[in-house]
């Protein structure tokens, strides 16, 4: 039977008969005075590789009833937005739309942001900072203008600084701006400690923190298996290890993205299921500790500047709770602050 979409969204069939109301009317009258779950809207800026596997993984793991996607080139937009609509069949039931202007986002209550340039071969995120700044200014004050009580998610690099920047341009609060910073990167060291353990990676609590970059930092002291707290456990067992095979852990941390870029020529898989996995603690108010970007200043004895990067934050509905006091060692604690000087080199360059 042909069916088309009346201005207000419902079917009608043919001589206008509204075949939503005719079929449902009983149960539209009862779900109408039923309680339903709160409604949740989340819109991603970019939709390229980064923004689309976000998405997709935000969408399979059904973590909001609206997704809205908004990029520059209207025909791409349009084509992924249609992808995304036709796999409705298998997918939890999720309104997608897709639009280069941006009242689509009207009320959103996350807006994720990657668009931007992305590293070339071998280029480092901080190069791409003076381009990536510019479409923030297009990007941010629309977004905050449709949605003031958003909460704003920054992925586009360099992710610490344009968290800044985003913070900056929206007047937001700074418990409302959040960078991705270094979940990924965290996740990545989980991995490969896991790789080293022949243990889960979900079974290792470890954290990267500083700047999502080159100048990260490995919280070696705090790592614990399975509850088990790793270093110290190898030292009261007098077994050896070397702090050398630690560093070069924490190398193939950084020097993983370079090589996922250097192989397929960008990184998306992972920082998509980074991003969802902190759209669902935000949205669903878990509370959980997330290694992410936030104003750092006052914390570890960062008080230098007005700089965000990342440390471990507790998140919820009202984006960052708090900022957990996790054991540091001197040196931890010194590369910390290098790290904070690192991006405020580069902050402190900026015309916004
Ligand atoms: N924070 C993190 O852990 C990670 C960050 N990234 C960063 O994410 C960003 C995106 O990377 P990809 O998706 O691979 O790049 P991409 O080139 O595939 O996608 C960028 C998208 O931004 C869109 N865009 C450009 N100007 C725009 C504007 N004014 N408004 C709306 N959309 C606009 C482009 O049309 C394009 O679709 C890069 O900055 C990259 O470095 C990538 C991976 C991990
Ligand atoms: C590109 C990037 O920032 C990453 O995959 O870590």
């Amino acid at each position: 039977m042909a069916m088309h979409k009346s201005s207000s969204g419902s079917a009608l069939g043919p001589g206008g008969l509204d075949l939503t109301q005719a079929f449902f009317k009983s149960i539209m009258n009862a779900a109408a005075s039923s309680p339903t779950k709160r409604h949740n809207k989340i819109s991603v800026v970019g939709a390229g590789n980064v923004g689309m596997a976000i998405a997709q993984t935000i969408l399979t793991q059904d973590l909001t009833d609206e997704l809205v996607l908004v990029d520059a080139i209207p025909d791409k937009l349009r084509g992924e937005m249609l992808d995304l609509q036709h796999a409705a069949a298998f997918l939890p039931r999720t309104r997608i739309q897709a639009s280069t202007d941006y009242s689509v986002t009207l009320g959103s209550d996350l807006c994720i942001v990657t668009a931007g340039a992305r590293q070339i071969n071998g280029e480092s995120r901080l190069n791409l900072l003076q381009r990536n700044v510019t479409l923030f200014q297009k990007i941010i004050p629309p977004l905050a203008r449709y949605s003031p009580d958003t909460i704003l998610l920054i992925v586009s690099n360099p992710v610490d600084v344009l968290t800044y920047v985003a913070w900056k341009l929206s007047g937001f609060p700074s418990n409302r701006v959040i960078g991705s910073g270094t979940n990924l990167d965290s996740s990545r060291f989980r991995f490969l400690i896991a790789d080293h353990l022949d243990v889960n990676a979900q079974d290792v609590q470890a954290f990267i923190v500083g700047e999502h970059g080159d100048s990260s930092v490995a919280l070696w002291s705090s790592i614990s298996v399975g509850g088990v707290p790793v270093l110290s456990f190898l030292e009261k067992q007098e077994i050896a290890y070397e702090k050398e095979m630690l560093e070069n852990i924490h190398k193939e941390v950084i020097q993983g993205a370079y090589e996922v870029i250097n192989l397929k020529g960008y990184t998306s898989w992972a920082i998509g299921y980074s991003v969802a996995n902190l759209a669902r603690t935000i949205l669903r108010d878990q509370r959980r500790v997330h290694p992410v970007s936030v104003l750092a200043k006052g914390f570890y004895g960062i008080d230098d500047g007005e700089v965000f990067l990342s440390l471990p934050a507790q998140l919820g509905r009202g984006g960052v709770l708090g900022v957990t006091n996790v054991h540091l060692t001197e040196e931890e604690t010194q590369r910390l602050r290098d790290s904070a000087k690192t991006i405020l080199q580069v902050q402190n360059q900026l015309v916004i």
